[in-house]
């Protein structure tokens, strides 16, 4: 029981757990693509499922946008649930060329504006990292489906709506890939307390294509990545 996630009891969250930003692409996953789903949280809307894929234990929790909110149910999951291995699925928006709409991109490390960092106390800059073995999994998962996967630096910021002239292509110049809203306090997290996590996304927009996906498509239809994890953590 913990202040956000106060109805699921210890040993109702599995030890491997995706978390999409958005809780009905949480719910889709649980009703497409695991067996048997049981619904334990519905606080805030923000929901999550426990079921079996393969035979093997696994939960799925929306967490909701920014790194607030990503802070908070990744700290209860890891802290009072025992969650040891974290893929988060989001969506991004590309800054490179080569980087396409629907492409599926891991977040090798995870660049941020934030100032999430802040409570760990340290002299100098972190690095949120993604754990090495779940990306070497998910690389060579994705190379076995046959789906492909560009691996690299990502943005993790507070800010959907930017209005410094200029901004992305700085972060692109960086070869920085993409940006979402929460890798980067999730790596923290995990690493403090010492488990496994891995941010993957899916490509939902372009800031230089101008392309976007709906909101239907982002819950949906980013069926490869869900694959990927899945096959990850099992
Ligand atoms: O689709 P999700 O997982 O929510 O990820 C991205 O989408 C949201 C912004 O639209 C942010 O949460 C960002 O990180
Ligand atoms: O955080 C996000 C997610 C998708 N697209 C963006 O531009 N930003």
């Amino acid at each position: 029981m913990t202040a956000h996630i106060y109805a699921a009891k210890k040993g109702e969250i599995a030890e491997s757990i995706l978390l999409p930003g958005d809780p009905l692409r949480a719910k889709f996953i649980a009703e497409n693509f695991l067996e048997s789903p049981k619904c334990y949280n519905e606080i805030r809307g923000m929901l999550g499922y426990t079921g079996t894929y393969k035979g093997v234990p696994v939960s799925v929790q929306g967490t909701g946008m920014g790194m607030p909110s990503m802070g908070i149910y990744s700290w209860e999951l890891i802290t009072e649930y025992g969650v040891q291995n974290l893929i988060r699925i989001g969506s991004a928006g590309s800054f490179q060329e080569n980087i396409k709409i629907r492409d599926i991109v891991l977040g090798v490390s995870a660049s941020t504006d934030s100032n999430y960092v802040h409570t760990f106390n340290l002299y100098g800059t972190y690095a949120p990292t993604a754990d090495f073995d779940l990306l070497m999994k998910a690389k060579l998962t994705a190379d076995k489906l046959g789906i492909p996967v560009h691996a690299g630096n990502i943005l993790s910021s507070d800010v959907f709506y930017e209005l410094q002239e200029g901004w992305w292509q700085k972060w692109a110049k960086m070869n920085c890939m993409a940006v979402e809203m929460e890798a980067a306090a999730l790596y923290m997290n995990a690493a403090y307390h010492g488990v496994k996590a891995l941010c993957m996304l899916t490509i939902s927009d372009h800031f230089i294509t101008q392309e976007q996906s709906t909101s239907e498509e982002r819950e949906k239809t980013f069926t490869d990545m869900m694959k990927v994890a899945l096959e990850t953590i099992v």
